[in-house]
């Protein structure tokens, strides 16, 4: 079957196999066009391996995806093209300039000549390093380089992007100014594949898809995904808030606690439960300092899905 012309991305039954090992296993999902998409999930859940495959660098094993209408079996050549792809391991020429890393993929991409400098003077604002133009990559902050490798990838103006997760290892800073990129991006109807191992930024995505075993367990806004999460949720802040996670975890009713710095998240099977909770740290000589009902992170239900799984 075709993909929809208002679809990005369709993949059915998409497969990949590494001898015993099931990468992606028999994936169903269908991106919109102008989506900010987040794949979540722990290490090894299969989403390098899913972008490998959209971006036609991997066959897979049964199964076929349509990435902008065009099918990855047979036509990986025009995918190719019509696309970014920034990889874990995206390669950017250290001892090149930032202006000569951006022309080198301009050539790699057969940008036309006379369209380059208007382009590459838009990159270059966009991602704040006009100022840093004549810099060698090599001297680049880790963040500057991650908007260098993004600049690169958008040269040859694809019209769907894919980072695999694109500011690990960034500082928190530079990662906000990532994320303001990528939504003028958004603005401009580019539609964006993202995994990240940061829970936070998958709050921001328009959709999050949280894969575990190379299996998709959950796909929804994050509103919706929070609004769905079937455990009322208490929020506890206290002294100790590790050991008072590890008891909290042994409680009748507990469904799962996640520890944030100074505060815990506990899901319960009922409300009424919170006041047992709290009696049970203070039992424990912890000093519970506040609590209320809180609506749960992307972190939560990410742990708490994940925790059902196994
Ligand atoms: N080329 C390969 N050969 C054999 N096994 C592979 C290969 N690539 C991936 N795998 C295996 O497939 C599974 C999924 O890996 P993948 O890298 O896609 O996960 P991931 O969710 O992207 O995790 P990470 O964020 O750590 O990269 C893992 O068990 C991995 O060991």
């Amino acid at each position: 079957m075709m993909g929809d012309k208002s679809e990005a991305i369709r993949t059915e039954n998409l497969s990949r196999i590494f001898g015993t090992n099931t990468a992606v296993d028999r994936l169903n999902l269908t991106v919109e066009k102008g989506e900010l998409f987040g794949l979540v999930g722990p290490d090894g859940a299969g989403k390098t391996t899913l972008l490998r495959l959209l971006t036609a660098i991997l066959d897979p094993s049964s199964g076929n995806a349509w990435v902008g209408g065009r099918s990855i079996l047979d036509e990986g050549e025009e995918i190719k093209e019509h696309i970014g792809y920034m990889s874990q391991r995206f390669g950017l020429y250290e001892d090149l300039t930032v202006m000569e890393n951006i022309l080198f993929y301009a050539d790699l991409y057969d940008v036309p000549k006379k369209e380059r400098p208007p382009r590459i003077e838009r990159l270059l604002g966009f991602s704040n390093l006009t100022p840093f133009k004549d810099r060698r990559a090599g001297n680049l902050s880790g963040g500057m380089k991650q908007k260098l490798g993004l600049a690169c990838t958008l040269v040859h103006t694809p019209e769907i992007l894919f980072l695999d997760e694109p500011t690990n290892g960034v500082d928190p800073v530079s990662r906000r100014d990532f994320w303001r990129i990528l939504y003028d991006l958004l603005r401009e109807g580019i539609t964006t594949i993202i995994s990240t191992s940061y829970l936070d930024e998958a709050e921001r995505c328009t959709r999050v898809a949280l894969f575990d075993k190379g299996r998709l367990l959950l796909v929804e806004k994050p509103d919706a995904m929070r609004r769905s999460f079937p455990y009322p949720m208490l929020e506890i802040w206290c002294d100790d808030s590790r050991r008072a996670g590890e008891i909290t975890k042994r409680l009748e009713g507990v469904k799962n606690v996640s520890v944030y710095g100074d505060r815990i998240h506990v899901s319960l099977d009922r409300e009424e439960r919170g006041d047992a909770v709290v009696t049970a740290l203070r039992n424990e000589s912890i000093r519970v300092l506040d609590q209320r009902a809180a609506m749960p992170s992307i972190e939560d239900i990410f742990i708490s899905t994940i925790g059902q799984e196994q």
